[in-house]
């Protein structure tokens, strides 16, 4: 396959200008993450949702910078020239500044992530602001943040109120004043995703934020409904059905030992003849 140029925050700028469409997936994996490399991604981000949709947790309150820092070196490994986005976990990054660097130091030097996401807008902005001073690349993420659903209320819609709106393009306008070099915009109305994209010099990245983003992310699991919620929420589009794919591959393999009609001849490996002859043939 033919090597791509390294993506940078410089080149994912010039793409929000010349109005290309940026793609982001999350991977949690070795493979996942060499998949999705393959299919030209431009950003693969290892997700909090991990607890969701690989750790099986109900949300994604559980997961751990451990479990961020172990998952993205095994991204990056599968995908070593995609530019690799970790998730910096709840709590992570409200305590000491000091505390939030070493979160972010341990993603970089152990997970080998090129930049770090957090959710929140411009009560985290002197956070982003520390962040990118150290020189690590920074994407924020407002609207629906999964984070604090317990405060938020449920995963619901966000910015329907003109309020909510104003509030929300303030947090997008002092993320991008704070060094942000993207935003995830997580399910809010197209109308609000448009008119933050317009404002903002940096890329729009949108998760049921409709078409206008500069980008757009979904989760690996959901996109190609492997073991994640069974029906898929109205701003997932399924590419493929993996679930089912994996779910007949192992009943076959099942029902074909349980026949034993696998393993078969061509499965299994054989001694010499004259060994054979000699330990279970005729020994006259
Ligand atoms: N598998 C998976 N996919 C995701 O997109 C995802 C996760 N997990 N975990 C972390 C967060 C949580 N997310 C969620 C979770 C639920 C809804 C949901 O049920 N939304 C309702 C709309 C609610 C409303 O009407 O306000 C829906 O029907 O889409 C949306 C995003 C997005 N993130
Ligand atoms: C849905 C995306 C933006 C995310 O934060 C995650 O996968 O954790
Ligand atoms: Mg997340």
């Amino acid at each position: 396959m033919e090597k791509r140029k390294p993506l940078t925050t410089a080149r994912l700028k010039k793409m929000k200008q010349a109005g290309e469409p940026i793609t982001f997936v999350t991977a949690y994996d070795y493979p996942s993450a060499k998949l999705a490399e393959e299919a030209g991604i431009d950003v693969i981000l290892v997700g909090d949702s991990l607890g969701n949709v690989v750790l099986g947790y109900d949300s994604t309150l559980p997961v751990t910078l451990d479990d961020i820092v172990y998952h993205t070196r095994a991204v990056v490994r599968g995908a070593a020239s995609t530019f690799i986005v970790a998730d910096m976990p709840f709590m992570s990054y409200h305590g000491s500044i000091d505390h939030t660097l070493q979160g972010v130091a341990r993603l970089m030097q152990e997970g080998h992530a090129k930049a770090v996401k957090l959710e929140g807008g411009a009560e985290i902005a002197h956070t982003v602001e520390a962040i990118t001073n150290a020189g690590v690349p920074v994407v924020g993420h407002i609207g629906l943040t999964p984070q604090a659903v317990h405060q938020i209320g449920g995963y619901l819609i966000q910015g329907k109120s003109s309020e909510q709106a104003q509030k929300l393009l303030a947090d997008a306008k002092a993320l991008e004043q704070a060094g942000a070099f993207a935003i995830v915009l997580e399910l809010v109305t197209e109308e609000l995703a448009a008119w933050i994209s317009k404002e903002l010099t940096i890329p729009t990245i949108g998760i049921g934020a409709g078409a206008s983003c500069d980008g757009q992310v979904l989760v690996f699991h959901d996109l190609l409904q492997y073991g994640s919620a069974p029906a898929p929420r109205k701003f997932v589009k399924v590419y493929a059905n993996v679930g089912e794919t994996i779910r007949s591959g192992i009943a076959q393999y099942v029902q074909e030992v349980k026949a034993r009609s696998f393993p078969g001849p061509e499965h299994s490996f054989h001694m010499d003849d004259e060994v054979a002859a000699y330990l279970y043939g005729d020994k006259e």
